[in-house]
């Protein structure tokens, strides 16, 4: 059986979040010396930072909510396709791939170069594409940048449109050095019961052979 490889960003003090967010902390609020018996530790940050998943409850006050995601989508085959540092990610830029049976795509850029900065601009999802990805059977998508929209969106119309068309968001991931093909993906949310959003735990696991293989 093959290794499971962790493709999250490791939450640390300094993680790059969106400007103006909260800072991730970590610290023991409780030390062994004080309570006699443990460390106990606290983190405070915001629900997009890292590596994470998108709850439409984030852009859509009505949209639903991190437990009330369906665990499929996040748990199963998937495919990384790589997108060598695109302006933008449309119907152009992934029309030679045969996406027949994915359901789960994840797509490598490479264009989030220094993870220590939030990046300025980023290439976005262009309109048409869901609704493109959906006809394809595609239900995550996953992405190696901080959103799926340009930096300084605010109607966020990429989000909205894959959210319209049942294709939900995994942003934040670590791809580099990841050579594309079929994996086995495991990204699983919290059970946060009133968030827009949630870190995960984003490992893949290379499949045992990349054709006639099960995509659900
Ligand atoms: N849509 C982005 C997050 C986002 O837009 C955001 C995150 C934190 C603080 C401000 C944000 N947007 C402000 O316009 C995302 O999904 O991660
Ligand atoms: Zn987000
Ligand atoms: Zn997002």
């Amino acid at each position: 059986m093959k290794k499971w490889l962790d493709i999250s960003q490791p939450l640390e003090q300094g993680i790059a979040v969106w400007p103006g967010d909260t800072p991730f902390t970590y610290k023991v609020s409780w030390s062994k010396e004080e309570s006699g018996s443990v460390n106990v530790g606290q983190i405070q940050m915001s629900t997009h930072t890292g590596t994470h998943i998108d709850a439409p409850f984030h852009f859509d006050n009505k949209g639903k909510k991190v437990i009330e995601l369906d665990l499929d989508l996040y748990i199963g085959m998937a495919r990384v396709v790589h997108l060598p540092t695109p302006t933008a990610i449309g119907i152009k830029e992934l029309s030679h791939l045969d996406l027949k049976g994915v359901s789960r795509l994840l797509i490598r850029t490479d264009a989030w170069k220094n993870r220590k900065v939030f990046p300025s601009t980023i290439p976005p999802i262009e309109p048409g594409l869901a609704s493109f990805l959906a006809s394809k059977g595609v239900r995550l998508i996953g992405l190696d940048l901080p959103s799926v929209d340009p930096i300084d969106s605010k109607e966020l119309l990429a989000h909205h449109e894959l959210t319209e068309h049942g294709i939900h968001i995994l942003e934040g991931l670590i791809l580099e050095n990841i050579p594309p093909g079929d994996y086995e993906l495991a990204a699983l949310p919290l059970p946060l019961a009133e968030a827009d959003g949630s870190p995960v735990r984003a490992v893949i696991r290379k499949a045992e052979d990349d054709v006639q293989r099960r995509t659900d």
